[in-house]
């Protein structure tokens, strides 16, 4: 059974919410990650979110297994974020002038993320990479880049090739339209292979301006580094002297407050953030080593601008964001749901007899439909997409609301009890189970 086959019809106000948005929109939709177009069928649409709850325009409420694609750590329309929205656009929405807001931001920031000593905010992840990138050619003169098939950081021109997300998602990992001059020096390698590593620096290490890679991959589906790719990447940048960069647009926040270079100890020369940097406003950030961060403009000679960075209603909401996850961390209760989900969707697969393997880092995590352990993007390829556009629309019946793909990790937030983890596993049974 393939996987649109066992897509139901969709709730007739969103069916015909997104028949209106075909006509407008490419594809109905501004990203095209949201279309379900690897499970097939009609979008949901959605009228409001509350907590751990995603309500569509037809009435139904879901548990919300994507969380804007990582920004809800906190739940949807959490008190005190809103309070900060509101009380930030009361005192106008713009100015193009600093605010001592951003300060408090950037020292938010600077705080938690170890390789971050100095931060420039933007308003997207995309922004944030595409920036970081730039710097790090500036700063070394050099263009040649390192990326690894199946890490997505934006549509970034250059590093839009072998890309994961929805590009893997939809079959256009090489997007038309990035020219060979825009994508010429970027180099892809294997995630989590060493060797392939060690022989691109043998062979043009002094070329190579940067690597950037998630430091746990979320966008071909949730895969985790082994401890020495990372510190292979480390001695080999630093030996080079090439720029590491972490792309923590994911995990900035998530799994660790000073995301994954906290968790796993190994600190980059520059950081990308976004998504819960923002609060579920949009705003990204990119930051790292004083001596590289004063290589941007006005302090140095790499420009980088925006007409709109630092806004402040999106420093409110990230500023409010992270002080709430400062001072009533959620990371342990965050790993405890995250190990009953995945021990939980183990189990169920299991008993039904379903090949597949389940990777997760705290509250990130995949169920790969293939038996095998996904540790790069040829893994991930092999996995049985019907099977998962099939386990998708049955959870999305059972009110369980899954991200749309399998090259997609699940994020869930610290609203998400005990109590709705063994109603998704519940749920996860019987869908598993063919019931
Ligand atoms: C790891 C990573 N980097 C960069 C981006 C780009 O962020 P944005 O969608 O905010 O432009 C994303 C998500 O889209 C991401 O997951
Ligand atoms: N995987 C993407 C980013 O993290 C999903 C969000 C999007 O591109 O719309």
């Amino acid at each position: 059974m393939s996987a649109s086959t066992s897509s139901p019809a969709a709730p007739a106000r969103s069916q015909a919410a997104f028949e209106r948005a075909l006509r407008l929109m490419p594809g109905g939709v501004n990203s095209p990650a949201r279309a379900f177009g690897a499970v097939g069928g009609t979008p949901l649409f959605i009228e409001r979110a509350e907590g751990p709850y995603l309500f569509d325009i037809d009435g139904h409420r879901y548990v919300d297994y994507i969380g804007s694609w990582g920004p809800m750590i906190l739940g949807h329309a959490q008190a005190e974020v809103i309070a900060a929205i509101t009380r930030a656009a009361e005192r106008g929405t713009s100015y193009g002038a600093p605010t001592e807001a951003e300060s408090q931001l950037a020292e938010q920031i600077i705080e938690a993320v170890p390789s971050i000593e100095k931060v420039r905010l933007v308003n997207s992840g995309t922004e944030a990479t595409m920036s970081a990138l730039r710097v790090a050619r500036g700063a070394t003169g050099r263009n040649k880049v390192i990326k690894f098939a199946g890490n997505y950081h934006g549509h970034v021109d250059a590093l839009l090739v072998a890309a994961g997300s929805a590009a893997a998602t939809l079959g256009a990992p090489d997007s038309p339209g990035v020219t060979p001059g825009a994508a010429g020096d970027t180099l892809v390698l294997s995630y989590n292979d060493v060797t392939q590593l060690e022989n691109a620096f043998a062979a043009e290490g002094d070329q190579i301006a940067a690597v950037i890679l998630e430091p746990v991959v979320g966008n071909m589906g949730c895969v985790v580094p082994a401890m020495e790719f990372l510190r292979t990447l480390r001695d080999l940048t630093t030996h080079h002297g090439s720029v590491l960069i972490f792309d923590e647009v994911m995990t900035g926040f998530r799994v660790a407050p000073g995301g994954a270079q906290e968790l796993f100890g190994i600190t980059p020369d520059m950081t990308t953030l976004g998504k819960i940097v923002g609060g579920g406003m949009p705003l990204g950030a990119y930051g790292g080593r004083t001596d590289i961060m004063d290589n941007v403009l006005p302090a140095g000679k790499v420009y980088q601008a925006g007409t709109l960075s630092g806004n402040p209603v999106a420093v409110a909401a990230g500023s409010a964001t992270l002080k709430i996850l400062k001072e009533n961390p959620p990371y342990e209760q965050l790993e405890r749901m995250g190990a009953k989900l995945a021990a939980g969707l183990d189990a169920a697969a299991t008993a039904a007899g379903i090949p597949h393997s389940v990777t997760r880092v705290g509250s990130m995590m995949t169920l790969f439909f293939n038996p095998d352990r996904v540790t790069c993007w040829d893994d991930a390829d092999r996995c049985d997409r019907d099977a998962f556009g099939r386990y998708f629309w049955g959870m999305i019946q059972k009110g369980i609301y899954m991200p749309c793909s399998q090259f997609e990790a699940l994020f869930f937030s610290r609203l998400h009890d005990e109590a709705i983890i063994d109603e998704t596993i519940d749920a996860a049974k019987e869908v598993l189970a063919g019931e």
